[in-house]
């Protein structure tokens, strides 16, 4: 009987924890609301962030936007929010690998988006990268040895997401 109430204390708190990593560090801050970034960031697509999770518990994580030097367009860092909600659920994780691909690693936010952004609402350029800050903390914070695989160039937010990783 112990037992059982114990263990399911334990999972509530768990499950408590993974709810409190999950809700944003800003929402409030400075007039930012997560849902309405997230619908302006729809807007600018292309590339794809891929999770494949391997048996002995590593994830390979990929950058995948060859095209601009493997550049966060908004569906990326969508993307990249959902791949790490994917992890934080991961009971089998061990370490985790981020790489770009093509021979690059990641040339930071598009700047396509950055300028369009930026143009339509001074604000919503911080309220960006407030999104990709709190997706990278999230990161930051995973129970997973993470590795960034540098090849080529990691510039702005493409180095901010190497500094979320152990090891780089
Ligand atoms: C506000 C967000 C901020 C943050 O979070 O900190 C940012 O991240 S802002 C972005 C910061 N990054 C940059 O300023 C890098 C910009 N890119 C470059 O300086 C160069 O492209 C490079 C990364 C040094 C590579 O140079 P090179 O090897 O000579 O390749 P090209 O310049 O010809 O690039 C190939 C192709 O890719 C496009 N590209 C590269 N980076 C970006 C980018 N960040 N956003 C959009 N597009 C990008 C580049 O324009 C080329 O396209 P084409 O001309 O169509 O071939």
């Amino acid at each position: 009987m112990a037992l059982a109430l114990w263990k399911n204390l334990l999972q509530t708190t768990k499950k408590r924890i993974l709810q409190q990593r999950r809700l944003s560090l800003y929402n409030g801050a400075h007039g930012y609301e997560e849902e309405l970034i997230k619908k302006k960031l729809q807007q600018f697509s292309g590339g794809s962030i891929n999770l494949s999770k391997e048996d002995n518990g590593i994830g390979i994580l990929t950058l995948n936007n060859p095209k601009l030097m493997n550049a966060f367009t908004g569906a990326m860092m969508l993307e990249l929010q959902e791949r790490v909600t994917e992890l934080e659920n991961w009971k089998d994780g061990k370490g985790l690998i981020i790489h770009g691909a093509g021979n690059t690693f990641c040339s930071g936010s598009d700047l396509n988006a950055v300028k369009e952004i930026s143009n339509s609402q001074a604000s919503d350029g911080m309220y960006m990268c407030m999104f990709m800050q709190n997706t990278l903390t999230r990161l930051m914070r995973l129970p997973l040895i993470s590795v960034a695989l540098v090849q080529g160039k990691a510039f702005g937010g493409g180095a901010e997401l190497t500094t979320a990783c152990d090891f780089r």
